[in-house]
């Protein structure tokens, strides 16, 4: 049975347990390889709006059931059927069926009759239920009270809209690679094919509609790269003229290594640890016809990569929370835990200093991150430029299209939440 409910329920209760979303979509949908591409986008929809509102969900599981529930494949189905009435277009009469169908097969003798029974009494009690949803912070926003609590600590005014973006559907926001075209041609081809659009930067656009990326027009000739608004910074922020050695540390899946190309003639090297991660960096090079010096290893292991030449410009887009990319990677907010802000922290903390050796006097270290965790952002800045006196800091400012707090782009309609600090050698 390839019940598209069925699967993102599965999917589901396997994040619940821990395990990381996209790792587990790898795995189901290899499992069920009958499945049409209709059925499997049905299961990610629900899977991803399952999870975006799993707070929510459980808390109505938890107001209509005394009992824990111990089969996670059941509590799980419950949060998908809840998120459809809840948040989606089909009528409650559907969702009920396709659910009771579904917790048949899970388990024939008592599934069906269960949630059919849990189901029909949230529809009942709809309106009071979700009166009583907004005495419980955690529930009503989804997150986890301590994420919840950060974000306040951090954004004393901003909290409740960076909560709530963080809820929303990501935009597809494309890149205009300018080797090869420019907004006022690429907009005229979407407008011959007749792809609604809006633009919002000189080289960035989104597509208003959900369009998977070989229907995009020109990406499979490099014309445009899917990128959000806020990422496409990074490569700009650098300053990069013709003739520099760069280096792009942290580089895959690739999105800014290709855009530092696009924007200057350089000599880049890009290093990722991860190979199969790393492939993504090559195949995105070559899809827009770009050179970069691949390497996999581990960056702060200098002596098995580097060849002693410095560098100009160093992007370090370091590994971090995602918590400002969580409306993307819906599943982070449940499987992160409060102590790994203080182990990415130091995981960032060597990685600056690694780097920092390796830029020229005069040069530039941009350091990134996707999250809005001040612990990994200006608190690992601060201390650093403590710690060094030939390092300073460079102000950078933007267009108002950026909704930005010194250097952090807070979550917006427009773009992710990243963390830039450019960083000069004196
Ligand atoms: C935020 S992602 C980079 C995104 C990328 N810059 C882009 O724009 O597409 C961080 C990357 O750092 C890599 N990474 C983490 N630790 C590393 C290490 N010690 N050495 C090299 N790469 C590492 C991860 O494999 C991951 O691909």
């Amino acid at each position: 049975m390839h019940h598209s409910q069925l699967i993102a329920a599965d999917c589901v209760s396997e994040v619940i347990k821990g395990h990381n979303l996209n790792q587990v979509f790898e795995r189901r949908f290899d499992h069920h390889q009958n499945i049409t591409p209709q059925q499997k986008s049905v299961a990610i929809f629900l899977a991803y709006g399952a999870i975006r509102f799993l707070g929510e969900n459980q808390f109505f599981i938890q107001q209509l059931i005394n009992k824990k529930i111990t089969n996670k494949k059941i509590e799980a189905l419950l949060c998908v059927a809840l998120f459809q009435l809840n948040h989606d277009q089909s009528t409650d009469f559907t969702v009920v069926n396709e659910a009771v169908e579904a917790a048949k097969f899970i388990n024939k003798s008592w599934a069906g009759s269960f949630v059919n029974g849990v189901l029909r009494n949230f529809i009942r009690q709809k309106e009071k239920l979700q009166t009583e949803l907004k005495n419980d912070e955690a529930a009503f926003y989804s997150y986890p009270s301590w994420w919840i609590n950060l974000i306040k600590e951090n954004y004393t005014k901003d909290w409740e809209s960076i909560l709530l973006n963080g809820n929303k559907h990501p935009p597809l926001t494309l890149r205009i690679n300018e080797r090869k075209t420019n907004l006022k041609q690429y907009e005229e081809k979407l407008k011959c094919e007749a792809i609604s659009y809006r633009v919002l930067g000189n080289i960035a656009l989104e597509l208003t509609q959900p369009t998977a990326v070989e229907k995009i027009p020109g990406f499979m000739d490099g014309e445009v790269s899917v990128q959000d608004f806020g990422a496409q910074l990074a490569a700009k922020l650098l300053d990069l003229q013709d003739g520099q050695i760069c280096l792009d540390a942290c580089s895959a899946p690739g999105g800014k290594t290709g855009h530092m190309l696009e924007i200057a003639d350089i000599e880049l090297v890009s290093i990722d640890h991860q190979k199969d991660r790393l492939y993504k960096v090559k195949e995105n090079l070559e899809r827009l016809h770009l050179h970069a010096h691949l390497k996999c290893s581990d960056l702060t292991a200098v002596n098995t990569w580097w060849n002693e030449k410095l560098f100009d410009r160093i992007l370090l887009d370091a590994p971090c929370s995602a918590s400002g990319v969580v409306r993307r990677h819906v599943d982070i907010k449940w499987l992160r835990r409060p102590r790994n802000i203080e182990m990415f922290a130091k995981q960032q903390k060597a990685m600056l200093e690694a780097m920092w050796q390796l830029l020229k006097k005069g040069g530039k270290l941009l350091y990134a991150t996707c999250s809005i965790f001040n612990g990994e952002n200006q608190k690992v800045i601060d201390r650093f430029i403590k710690d060094h006196i030939d390092a300073k800091e460079v102000k950078w400012s933007v267009d108002s299209e950026y909704s930005k707090y010194e250097n952090q782009l807070i979550p917006s309609e427009n773009h992710d939440g990243f963390f830039y600090a450019l960083l000069e050698k004196n």
